[in-house]
């Protein structure tokens, strides 16, 4: 004997009907079937809401009754033409179903009374009249069918609306109807069962899948298999984790975790009967039959992960009694679950603290209120003497849990999840693991669970690919660089590195395109300028409210707006990814903030670009200092621009030109003073010294300038108009210098807590002097490098190099 069910989808509509016939009829070509089918989708929620508008007096309940068996009636007629000799019979025995059906709405909507009795005969209505559909038809597959009344062989006791089963009654029952009724093919109504006084109960929702599993069970069957509309068991919803899989074969232990706590595949008691006989149970595609679904077993082969599955149940709450009363005091458990027990509240998840101060337990968000009342009720008096404190509901909440039989004695899966939950700023309110070390329970916010379960199959599913989200702020010269490199690059990310970096959205300081999926770098530039107005406020808000795992805010602008938000991104995980220097150069308060708010919510805060671009200053600085070398002294040329600029003027063409040369190709700030002023090298000095441990100010920093005053009043071309009016200025230091046979360096100096800024003439033989372009260099004299610095040297200006100096740090982020 083969039990098969078949659900809601797969009865929906006489094309899927057809197809669950086709499948039938191929297993009845192997022996006898038992084909259990739920309502038509949908149906069981429309009968449930028309009882309740018939008991609030509301007679839109005809209207949905006539649609409903319209509905009916048309796929029937479908699947058996109303020429077939006993369409009309057939059509009058379905039409019978919702006529009861009114019926009883019509006395419903006359008391304005809705029992759980009535609404059990009400539901049954839905699985009658599919099973009745399914029976007729199926004759016309060459079956020999008859459709079996489940209430004639399903027991329970009078328990309406969860019907508990009197499994010994049943299969009784089962086995005698078996042997008067040898036909090949049963149809059976799933749900619905009936009571000692033959009352018609059902099963709880989801309980088709329950009545297949107790036929299975009182049959001896050979297999039990669920035809749904996925092709089985997943290792997480698939609804919220696209790169979710089937898995192919799990215990029944497994599987039952999986599917209490959300896997809605399977309704959870289902397991019990097929497991207590070792019946093996399949859950397959209707739409898909020829995959694989999942084989439910009692003993597959040790799958090739630790965890099977990630599951989830939202609507949860959490209820805290606490209080040093209950220390050392036996009881205090049992009363607590007692008070639950007495208002029938199931009792989801249960946590204590060893100082037994506390204990903890998750119900579901419609118990919370009678929960309170009822151990508020029973703690009373320990209440009103302070011992205890009254009940404290935290809602909101979820549970995410990981399940899979290989995890027991397998150290590190909770460390491993704690890792990755941590990093993307999900916080746990509390934790929840068994002996059995099967499931790993965590309460989490309801709001994270998207990006938690992701988080969590990545790294236990996916140990090769890991998402990253970026929000790109100012794709200017540098960003749109970056952006151009990140397009280039993405698939040999994706293949060396394991990493899927998505841009997500990309804002400038009028517009901002999102797309959650990953924007196409090919088009940004036209779709940004059509894209809504979005202030920078709004850009935070943006990236807080997706919630997504592995965010990093990449900040290529030059704005102090944009170096502001950075403190909240961190305190929410997000990581910070800048060649805005700002920040780094702000008040050394707000540099150690972000410093610390770094470490605290495991959330990167990268610069190597503020110093020398792409060069590994910072990099190189953090990795002596780590290993606890002291840097004592350094010495560098840190303008790209400057060195550019002095390298080029020898008086042939105007200073002025040179700058305007170097802001052309993308050297230069965004504003020039800055550079010329020495202003940029400065704060560059500044963030190594603070690197290097120095708690300095930016008017620590002696900038000696070697602009004529004027220069920097006014605008920009004032600026320009300025440096042309003292070009003699600008010459003569260049032949004072070439006279001495030296060269210009705008040179930054630090030892022992003091720097300082400005052009210098540099002799040959000096390590600054041989510095081509736009290179920067910076010589580093520490404990360990005492007479021969430790160099670094290289380009250290330009839109491509920084560029890839940001995607440099944006991978470190990544990897973290
Ligand atoms: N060019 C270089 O060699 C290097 C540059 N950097 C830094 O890179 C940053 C960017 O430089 P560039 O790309 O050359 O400048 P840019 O001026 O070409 O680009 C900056 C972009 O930011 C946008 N922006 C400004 N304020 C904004 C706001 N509030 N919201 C959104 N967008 C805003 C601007 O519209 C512009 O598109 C600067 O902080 C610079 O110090 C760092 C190392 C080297
Ligand atoms: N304007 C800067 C570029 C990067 O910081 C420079 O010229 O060095």
């Amino acid at each position: 004997m083969q039990v098969l069910k078949f659900g809601g989808t797969s009865v929906a509509s006489a094309e899927n009907i057809r197809k669950s016939l086709a499948i039938v009829a191929q297993a009845a070509a192997q022996g006898p079937v038992v084909m259990v089918v739920s309502a038509l989708g949908g149906t069981t929620d429309a009968l449930i809401g028309v009882g309740r508008a018939a008991a609030k007096g509301d007679a839109s309940y005809r209207e949905t009754l006539s649609q409903l068996a319209e509905r009916h009636r048309v796929a029937l007629q479908e699947l058996e033409p109303a020429s077939e000799f006993h369409a009309e019979v057939h059509q009058a025995e379905l039409a019978m179903q919702f006529d009861n059906a009114a019926a009883l709405c019509d006395g419903v909507f006359a008391l304005r009374e809705l029992s759980t009795r009535t609404l059990d005969k009400l539901m049954s209505c839905g699985e009658l009249a599919s099973s009745l559909i399914v029976a007729t038809v199926a004759g016309y597959y060459e079956m020999e069918a008859i459709w079996v009344d489940a209430r004639k062989l399903i027991c329970t006791n009078s328990r309406f609306g969860a019907a508990e089963v009197d499994i010994a009654t049943t299969k009784k029952k089962t086995t005698i109807f078996k042997e008067h009724h040898p036909q090949k093919v049963w149809v059976v109504p799933g749900f619905i069962a009936a009571d000692a006084h033959g009352a018609t109960t059902t099963l709880g929702r989801g309980g088709s899948d329950y009545t297949a599993a107790l036929l299975a069970a009182a049959l001896d069957a050979e297999k039990l298999e669920i035809w749904t509309d996925v092709s089985g068991m997943m290792t997480a919803d698939p609804r919220l984790v696209r790169s979710a899989r089937p898995i192919a074969r799990i215990s029944y232990q497994e599987a039952m975790e999986l599917s209490h706590f959300g896997a809605k595949v399977l309704y959870p008691p289902t397991i019990q009967p097929v497991m207590q006989r070792g019946i093996p149970l399949w859950i397959k595609n209707t739409f898909a039959p020829d995959d694989y679904g999942t084989l439910v077993e009692v003993a597959p082969p040790r799958a090739a992960t630790v965890v099977q599955g990630i599951s989830s149940i939202g609507n949860l709450t959490l209820l805290n009694l606490e209080g040093s009363g209950m220390v050392g005091i036996p009881g205090f458990s049992k009363r607590l679950f007692e008070a639950l027990a007495r208002e029938r509240i199931n009792v989801i998840l249960i946590t204590q603290s060893s100082s037994e101060h506390s204990i903890c337990v998750g119900v579901n968000a419609q118990d919370a209120a009678p929960a309170q009342v009822a151990v508020d009720e029973e703690f009373a008096t320990e209440i009103a003497a302070g011992r205890i404190e009254p009940l404290r509901p935290e809602k909101d909440l979820a549970i995410v849990a990981l399940v899979g039989e290989n995890m027991k004695d397998h150290p590190g899966i909770s460390g491993k999840l704690f890792g990755a939950l941590g990093q993307n700023g999900v916080n746990i309110r509390a934790i929840a693991q068994g002996a059995s070390e099967k499931n790993i329970s965590t309460v989490i916010r309801a709001q994270d669970v998207r990006k938690a379960i992701n988080v969590l199959h990545e790294a236990f599913f996916e140990a090769t690919k890991k998402q990253v989200n970026l929000f790109i702020l100012g794709p200017g010269n540098v960003g749109s660089k970056l952006l151009e490199q990140l397009a280039r690059q993405q698939p040999h990310l994706l293949e060396k590195l394991g990493l899927q970096v998505r841009v997500v959205a990309i804002a400038n300081s009028r517009h901002c395109l999102v797309d959650e999926n990953g924007l196409d770098l090919t088009a940004w530039p036209e779709e940004l300028a059509q894209a809504p107005a979005q202030t920078l406020e709004e850009f935070k808000e943006l990236i807080i409210s997706r919630n997504l795992r592995n965010s990093i805010f990449v900040d290529v602008t030059a704005n102090p707006a944009a170096a502001g938000i950075y403190a909240d991104l961190l305190a929410k995980s997000v990581a910070i990814v800048a060649c805005n220097k700002v920040a780094a150069s702000s008040d050394y308060a707000h540099y150690a903030q972000l410093k610390s708010l770094s470490k605290e919510f495991n959330a990167s805060y990268l610069f190597e670009t503020n110093v020398g671009a792409a060069l590994p200053v910072i990099g190189t600085l953090n990795d002596l200092t780590r290993s606890g070398d002291v840097v004592r002294r350094m010495e560098a040329v840190l303008s790209g621009t400057l060195n550019f600029v002095f390298n080029h003027y020898d008086g042939s063409r105007p200073f002025a030109e040179i700058v305007r040369q170097a802001q052309a190709e993308g050297y230069t700030e965004p504003d020039p003073r800055l550079d010329l002023s020495g202003t940029d090298v400065a704060r560059k000095i500044l963030i190594l010294a603070r690197e290097a441990g120095q708690v300095m100010e930016m008017s620590d920093i002696e900038i000696e300038s070697f602009l004529p005053p004027a220069c920097l009043e006014g605008n920009v071309e004032a600026f320009y108009t300025q440096m042309a009016a003292h070009e003699s200025h600008f010459k003569a230091l260049y032949e004072d210098a070439t006279v001495a046979g030296k060269r210009l360096k705008f040179v930054a100096r630090y030892a022992e807590g003091r720097a300082a800024v400005g052009l210098q003439q540099v002799a040959p033989g000096h390590d600054l002097y041989d510095l081509r372009g736009k290179d920067n260099v910076v010589l580093f004299y520490t404990d360990r490098y005492v007479d021969q610095p430790l160099v670094v040297k290289g380009a250290g200006a330009g839109a491509e190099v920084t560029a890839s100096g940001v995607f440099a740090d944006i991978i470190r982020a990544a990897r973290l």
